[in-house]
């Protein structure tokens, strides 16, 4: 069996084609233009290809792009209160801060700080809470690219055993509370997980999210099984690896994302949706 791939990159040109038709109906009710706020502390080189691919986005959505570059040595004090000026911005819509900031930065103060109905990454404890509650508003957007990627298998989640390797608060949490609310079977490994090939071996479903390059075996997947690879590893010569042995999975999997072109470009489409759904159609009333 050789595995169908599921084309991140073309989902997320649909997607986000589709919110530039939107932005351009509101726009033209006379509606303002959704505005994106991307903070950067510091110069961490795979961050700044990120922020810059969202501006493009941003720009190609129709978005106002209100992004700042902050230098490393800005302090937290100094985050905080951009963050509070943004809040205030009723033309900013969305408020992130990229992750990750410099060692002297807590990112959880800098997180809960930012207005939970501003909050496009769905990180804010609130958000994380609705999440958990069945409730969602803001979902995270890599977890939540992977839902749009799936819903486009056709395959139905429910009863589905799921393994989600990884357990981050980025990736691994929301993708467990995600597919749970599909009523998937969900089991999350992680560090400390005892037999994760076993584990893996099980499942009809894997998602992996962890930063080791290729550290999912392809002969571990069961046959027929959807592989969803969330890593992004860059190599010594260059290439990007996923977390997950690509060129054996896809002789098992029945469906698999590719690196690059499969979960990444899913996350900043579906930074432009949440932003998007902020700026038209949520009545946010979280404090
Ligand atoms: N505040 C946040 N920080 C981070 C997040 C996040 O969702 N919010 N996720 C990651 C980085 N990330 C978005 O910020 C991200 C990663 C990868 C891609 C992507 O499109 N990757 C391409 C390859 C790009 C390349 O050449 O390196 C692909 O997979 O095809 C987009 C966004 C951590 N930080």
């Amino acid at each position: 069996m050789s595995a169908k791939i599921l084309d991140g990159k073309a989902i997320a040109l649909e997607l986000r084609e589709s919110i530039r038709a939107e932005v351009d109906r509101q726009v033209a009710a006379g509606k303002p233009r959704p505005g994106l706020a991307v903070i950067m502390v510091g110069d961490d080189p795979a961050s700044a290809v990120y922020v810059r691919n969202k501006k493009i986005a941003c720009e190609k959505a129709g978005f106002n792009d209100v992004s700042e570059v902050l230098p490393a040595q800005t302090t937290q004090q100094e985050v905080l209160a951009l963050i509070d000026k943004l809040n205030a911005d009723e033309s900013v819509h969305g408020i992130i801060v990229q992750l990750p900031v410099p060692a002297h930065i807590d990112p959880e103060e800098i997180i809960e700080r930012i207005s939970p109905c501003k909050d496009v990454d769905g990180f804010h404890p609130y958000n994380v809470g609705r999440l958990a509650t069945r409730m969602p508003i803001m979902a995270p957007c890599t977890p939540h690219g992977v839902m749009t990627m799936l819903a486009k298998t056709g395959i139905q989640l429910r009863g589905l055993d799921a393994v989600v390797v990884g357990a981050s608060n980025i990736v691994g949490v929301p993708q467990l509370l995600e597919l749970l609310n599909e009523r998937a079977t969900v089991t999350v490994c992680h560090s400390a997980t005892k037999n994760l090939a076993h584990k893996v071996a099980q499942a009809d479903l894997v998602v992996v999210g962890v930063g080791i390059p290729e550290m999912v075996k392809g002969d571990w997947i069961k046959p027929g099984a959807i592989v969803i690879d969330v890593g992004i590893n860059r190599m010594d010569d260059g290439r990007l690896v996923g977390d997950v042995e690509f060129e054996v999975a896809k002789e098992h999997a029945s469906w698999i994302t590719p690196v690059p072109g499969g979960v990444g470009p899913m996350t900043i489409a579906t930074l432009l949706e949440n932003t998007m759904k902020v700026a038209y159609h949520l009545d946010c009333k979280a404090k």
